[in-house]
């Protein structure tokens, strides 16, 4: 708590009820851990009434409350809102004598409380947030001893309270660190200028698919696309217009290909697309939507003659004995071939 503060202004108040809530303990449910210290101070004090009470901003709000039978109170009855413009321990030996409290009603009623002694429960930083108190129906004291034990196990309270924030602390700290962690995995397994699956990332699906296939998982189709005299696109229109043309072939393949097969960029201009339970001849139907896909799309929306590109295909099926590299280049030869004979088609395994 800073010094000079006038305890009473409404900022103070305000940064008083702030301490309070970020405790975030206000109308949370019973705890055996506070529970048990209730108890204790109601045994260790002799006291039948024990309380944790919080002082909210129009009521006093009971953590956990031995022979009171209410969970909170408004605060204009409240002693503890008194309690805690003090340090330490605040004691009423008699409240029928003290004239802050003969006109209570819990003091002139039910259940015509006598005794009151409430050790502060205060912030780290110094804000009095409530107090741990105990209660009596007969005016009296406390032994010193007494006294201690009350402070003490009101200094408990709140090292329980601060283990319960950090907790929440290394939680949504937690909590951060992995949602920071799967961002990086994904930017790491993603192509920047595509976001397709990078080479690296294709990889490792393809691999798994490979393993399903091992273990008798429905065929799956590899698919290499390269698109044609690329390096004119960029020679003629220039490398920014060329990423735009990948962008947009890019958009062609999610159009054609289904949400279940895996479509990669696996470097420069060349694609790789995995589609899972598809033989090569239905591979090679999606091939042929692409190319009348290609054929019928402007790749460049601002220039004066509309840009089509084509694209080489080559289609293997998955097979489990063979390793990723193999399957690869099983697949890579095929597109060597449809580029050998002129571009612009799709070369399947026999
Ligand atoms: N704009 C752009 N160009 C790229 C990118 N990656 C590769 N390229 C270009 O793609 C071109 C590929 O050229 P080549 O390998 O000669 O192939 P090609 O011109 O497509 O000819 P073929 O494949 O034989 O039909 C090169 O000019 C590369 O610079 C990229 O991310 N952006």
């Amino acid at each position: 708590m800073p010094d000079n503060t006038d305890l009473c202004s409404a900022e103070y108040e305000n940064q008083r009820l702030q301490a309070l809530a970020d405790y975030q303990i206000l109308d949370t449910p019973e705890e055996s851990a506070f529970g048990d210290i209730v108890e204790v101070a109601s045994l260790i004090c002799e006291a039948p009434v024990a309380l944790i009470s919080f002082v909210d901003r129009n009521r006093q709000w009971f953590k956990s409350e031995k022979g009171l039978g209410m969970c909170e109170t408004p605060l204009d009855v409240s002693i503890c809102a008194h309690a805690i413009l003090q340090p330490g321990l605040f004691i009423v030996p008699d409240t029928t004598r003290d004239p802050r409290f003969a006109n209570n009603p819990l003091v002139t009623g039910e259940p015509h409380l006598r005794f009151y002694a409430g050790a502060l429960l205060e912030s780290h930083d110094g804000y009095p947030l409530g107090t741990l108190c105990v209660l009596d129906y007969r005016p009296r004291e406390l032994t010193e001893r007494q006294c201690f034990a009350l402070q003490a196990l009101a200094n408990q309270v709140m090292a329980h309270l601060e283990l319960m924030q950090a907790h929440r602390e290394q939680a949504e700290l937690i909590r951060e660190l992995e949602a920071t962690r799967q961002e990086l995995a994904k930017r790491a397994a993603t192509d920047p200028l595509t976001g397709l699956l990078n080479r690296r990332a294709f990889e490792q699906r393809l691999n798994q698919e490979l393993a399903l296939v091992r273990r008798g998982a429905p065929p799956a189709s590899l698919m290499l696309i390269d698109l044609d005299h690329f390096k004119t696109v960029n020679d003629t229109l220039g490398h920014q217009a060329g990423d735009e043309v990948i962008v947009r072939f890019t958009e062609l393949c999610r159009e054609v290909f289904r949400q279940a097969d895996v479509i990669g960029r696996w470097g420069g201009e060349e694609f790789v697309v995995m589609l899972p339970r598809a033989s090569v001849a239905e591979a090679q139907h999606a091939a042929e939507r692409l190319h009348q896909l290609l054929a019928t799309t402007p790749m460049l929306e601002d220039t004066s003659s509309p840009l089509h590109i084509t694209a080489s295909i080559g289609i293997c099926s998955l097979i489990g004995s063979e390793n990723l590299d193999e399957c690869v280049h099983r697949t890579d030869e095929l597109l060597y071939q449809a580029k050998e004979h002129g571009r612009n088609r799709t070369v399947c395994e026999p």
